[in-house]
Order: C-alpha cells, then structure tokens, then sequence
C-alpha cells in the first residue's frame, strides 16, 4: 500500500492530468505555432500559476540518446508508470548490437520457416531512421543476417515515413537502400524492395480509427495489387509527379514488378517479419496476418506463413505470439497502485490518442485496473489540417461530465490536436489547433474549480513548437531555395510544460524545477496531490508544500 503524504493532507476534489499532445517550449518563436497561437488561458496560466519544464525526450524517456525526440509511446509511458524504462529503439538496438536476437527461438523460427518453404522472408515496416516506430538500421541487420543463414530472397515492403523524419525525405531512404540491396544480392541471394506507400495511406493506422487504411496495405503487401514500377526509387519519383504536393506519408501505394509480375506477393511458406517496434500502428496489420476469425475487411487470401513481429506489441492480446525482442516490463504503474487504493480514475480522449491515455498510460496493458473508466470520443477521419479543432470540444465535455459526477479522485485526458496537427506541417492549421486547445481548458478549468479540484497541465513531447525545420549548425529556422521555411512535420526535442492549476490551496503549493525533472516525475506528484507518498518505484515528486 502507499503511504499517507505527511507533509501535505491532499487536495479535497479531485486531481486532473491534461496532456495536451505535442505541446514544447521551443527555442525560437520563428516556427512556433504555439508562440503564434492567440491562446489567453494558457499565457494566464503561465504568467499566474507555479510552472516548470520537463524534459520529454532523449534518455530521460528511455530512448538511446539525447538525441532522439520524443514520443507519445516513451511519454505516456513514462508519465503513467511514473518511471523510465528502456524502450523499444533501445532494446532492438542492444540485441543486435550484442547478436542475442538472433539466438532467441522467433528469429530461428522465422529462417527455419523460410527455407522450409520457398525461402523467403518479407519485412514490412517503417522506412526511415525516425527511431519512433522502426528504425531502418535494424532492418540492414536482419536482411545481413538472413543471408549470412542460407535464406536466398528478402522482399521488403516500405512504409515511407516523412513523419518522423523531413516531410519529403524518402529518396535519402531508398536510394542508398536499394544500393545496398543490389550490393548483397550476389551468389544466389535476391534482396528488394517489393511494395510499399505512405505511412498514414496504407498499413499504419492506429486504435482501429481506420481500417480501410490498413486493408489497402493488405492489398498492397500480401496481394501485389497496385500502380506498378521497376524499383522503389523510380515508385517514389513516379508518384512524387503523379501526385504534385503530396508528402511522403500520404503518398499512395505502389508494387514493384518484372514483366507485369509483382515481385514480392506473400504466399503460403514464406516468412513475415513486421520490424516497427512500436505497437500502436502494428496491432492491426499484425491482426490481419495472426487472427483466425479476422473480420476487419476480406482478405481475399490468408497465406500461412510464419509471422514474427519486432516487439510483443500487445502483452495482454498476446499480439503477436511471436517476437524476435522482450517489451519493457513496465510494472507498478500510477494506474494501477491508484488503483489498488480505491481511487476511481477516468481517462478520455479521442480515438487517435485513446490508447496513449490508457494502453501506453497503463505500461502498455490493453485492460483497465480496478476503478478506471475510459471514455473514448471517436476521432474524424480527415486530413486533420482541415480540422485542427478535432475532439477538443468533445473531450472537454465528457471531462465536464466526469468532474460533475463526483465519482472520479483522478481524471486524466489527452487533447491530440498539437500533435496531429503539428504533423501535417500545416503552420496555419497547427496555430489553430492550438487555440482549440485553448479553448477547451478555457472550460474545464472552471468545472475543476467547481469540484474544488486541481490540475497539472502538461504534454508528452513537443511538436507544434517547431513548424519549420531548424538548420543543424545554426538552430535557426532552415530555408528551401525560394526563401520560404521548410515545413517540419517531426516532434521536437523540446522540454515541455507543467502547471500546477491550483486555486484551492492559497498558494501552499508550488512546483520544483530539479534537473531531473522529466515526465516520470509526474506521478509521484499526483500522489503527493491526493495525500499520498510516491511508489518507491517512481521517480521523485516535484511537489513543493510551503
Ligand atoms: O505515430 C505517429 O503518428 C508518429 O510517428 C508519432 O506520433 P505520436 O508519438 O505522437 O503518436
Ligand atoms: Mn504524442
Ligand atoms: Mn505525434
């Protein structure tokens, strides 16, 4: 059990966590659509109300280094176990580093499976080095190593990203991959890329916001159904030209063929590896390989292959049953210790970050604790730039609606539109996202001052705060030729906010800058909050009690 806080008693009403989704405090306004947004909540907020930055990415949320950026996986993660973990990129990159990948039973089973039928192995995933999803240097290892153990044909099936890395960067991907393929594929052994298309167009899609995405990967991957090119390259040129403004991850599909032939359809026999190691966007397209009573779309044909993904990408589903490398054994999170103290809780967003606020909030666990309500608010399935409020609204009024009820000690809610909208490199359409996110705290507020509770305003990693690329050397904002900024779609490295709103305590309560202070510091300070002392577990709260 916890133990009582002895410096602070709790706070009466109820504690509430908002994240706002890629929210960073950048280091230039130039680019910032945050910086540009008109959002008086938040300036009251920062300008009223005891503030601090944490650190969002790097090591502090359990990525290799500093130098990658955050994500909503590593940062929900990280703020609901209220610990850090080693995560995805870093355990793929140390079990390849030190072979023992290629030792465990599902690699073997994935080589012994090829070369028992027609020695083929497929790896389908994200083609960059983005290191959020996949990163492409653990893909070079695995089709090394397949050839090193006799298999003679390697197909890939490339999801291009321009999400994770510049919008328009596929080239820097698949032309020095395509190189290195022909380089290998000497003495009998045939690597190539097969298929492919954008990331948010085909396969990728999340929290079944959008099936039909991931059926037209289905057709794209298994089937060898789409527009037909020689090679990659000349795919990504063709359509680039057929498709003028379309940025990489919404460019379509595409199938590599040999006289009218695609050549890499997957068929009974073969081996399939999906490399992301990240579980969200994989749960699906992992479902249409594994599940036998799948009904998401018709298949039109199940080949039986031997299916591997990089990572266990649901431990409760056991989604799938096959994984070359261990998740994170995320234990003792802040849900499920709140949990077991009799807190109701209640978390609520919309489709696209649902999962963030309980699947990644929980350690990555499908099913709720005891006392936890979701309310899930179904995202729109639109180009978002065109929507920049999303479910702000919504979201706000099942958080009203929760508060009002006085059932819930903890809520917890997550407003996507920074992050979503920050992606699609649309400065204008991020500035409004912004200002709907402000809006929707605008009302919330109030309902938690009504309850007599309060809040920590906070996100997961910045995105919105870096519309524009910033030049390596000079961190000022890049330039294309023409003198215009070069949209930047990426999250950022930015430290992000935390605001304690708290207008019950008469100003007894502040919060400590520390340098550790990172995202893994927040659930020690929501125990403190309702009366608590931390798991031992948890990193250290940054509750100040004057
Ligand atoms: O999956 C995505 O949309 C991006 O790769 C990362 O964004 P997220 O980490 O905010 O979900
Ligand atoms: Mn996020
Ligand atoms: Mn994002």
């Amino acid at each position: 059990m916890l133990q009582k806080f002895s410096a602070f008693a709790g706070v009466q009403g109820p504690v509430v966590v908002i994240v706002m989704d890629g929210y960073g405090i950048p280091e230039h306004t130039a680019g910032s659509a945050i910086d540009a947004a008109r959002k008086p909540t938040l300036d009251r907020l920062f300008a009223r109300y005891p503030n601090i930055r944490l650190r969002a990415h790097g090591t502090a949320v359990g990525m290799p280094s500093d130098d990658d950026m955050g994500n909503s996986e590593v940062g929900h993660n990280a703020i609901g176990a209220g610990q850090v973990y080693a995560q995805g990129a870093a355990l793929v990159a140390d079990a390849i580093a030190d072979g023992a990948i290629w030792q465990g039973a599902a690699w073997k089973e994935v080589v012994a499976g090829a070369r028992a039928g027609r020695g083929v192995i497929h790896f389908i995933g994200l083609f960059s080095d983005g290191n959020v999803h996949s990163h492409i240097d653990h893909l070079k290892a695995m089709v090394v190593q397949a050839r090193a153990e006799g298999v003679n044909t390697v197909r890939i099936h490339a999801l291009l990203d321009g999400r994770d890395v510049p919008e328009t960067s596929a080239l820097d991907y698949v032309v020095p991959f395509e190189a290195f393929l022909a380089e290998i594929s000497t003495g009998g052994f045939d690597a190539r890329i097969a298929s492919g298309g954008g990331r948010q167009y085909i396969t990728m899609d999340r929290y079944d916001a959008n099936w039909p995405m991931v059926e037209r990967g289905w057709r794209t991957h298994v089937l060898g159904e789409g527009p037909q090119f020689a090679n990659a390259t000349e795919a990504v040129e063709g359509l680039r030209e057929k498709h003028p403004g379309t940025i990489d991850q919404d460019l379509p599909e595409f199938v590599v063929a040999e006289g009218g032939r695609p050549i890499g359809t997957i068929e009974d026999g073969d081996s399939v590896v999906f490399y992301n190691f990240r579980g969200d966007r994989a749960i699906e397209i992992t479902r249409a390989f594994v599940d036998d009573d799948f009904d998401k779309f018709d298949r039109v044909r199940t080949p039986r292959v031997t299916y591997a993904g990089m990572l266990q990408y649901d431990g409760d589903l056991q989604l799938p049953r096959r994984f070359l490398v261990a998740p994170p054994a995320i234990t003792d999170t802040s849900g499920e210790w709140f949990g077991r103290m009799g807190l109701a809780q209640f978390a609520c967003s919309e489709t696209q970050k649902f999962g963030h606020v309980t699947y990644f909030w929980n350690g990555n666990r499908s099913g709720r604790f005891d006392g936890e309500t979701w309310q899930e608010v179904p995202s729109d399935v639109v180009p978002f730039e065109q929507r920049p409020w999303m479910k702000a609204a919504e979201i706000t009024d099942a958080m009203i609606a929760a508060l009002q009820s006085g059932r819930y000690r903890l809520l917890r809610c997550n407003y996507a539109n920074g992050d979503m909208v920050g992606h699609t490199g649309n400065f204008r359409a991020a500035t409004m996202a912004i200002e709907a996110v402000d809006l929707a705290l605008s009302r919330l507020l109030p309902a938690i001052d009504a309850a007599g509770g309060v809040a920590l305003i906070t996100a997961d990693h910045g995105n919105a705060d870096e519309m524009f690329e910033l030049d390596k050397k000079t961190r000022q904002p890049a330039l294309n030729k023409d003198g215009s900024f070069k949209a930047k779609t990426a999250h950022t490295l930015n430290p992000v906010p935390l605001i304690l709103y708290d207008n019950v305590s008469g100003g007894r309560l502040g919060l400590e800058q520390t340098e550790a202070a990172g995202l893994s510091s927040i659930a020690a300070t929501v125990a403190n909050l309702v009366g608590l002392e931390k798991h031992p577990k948890w990193d250290d709260s940054l509750l100040v009690v004057k």
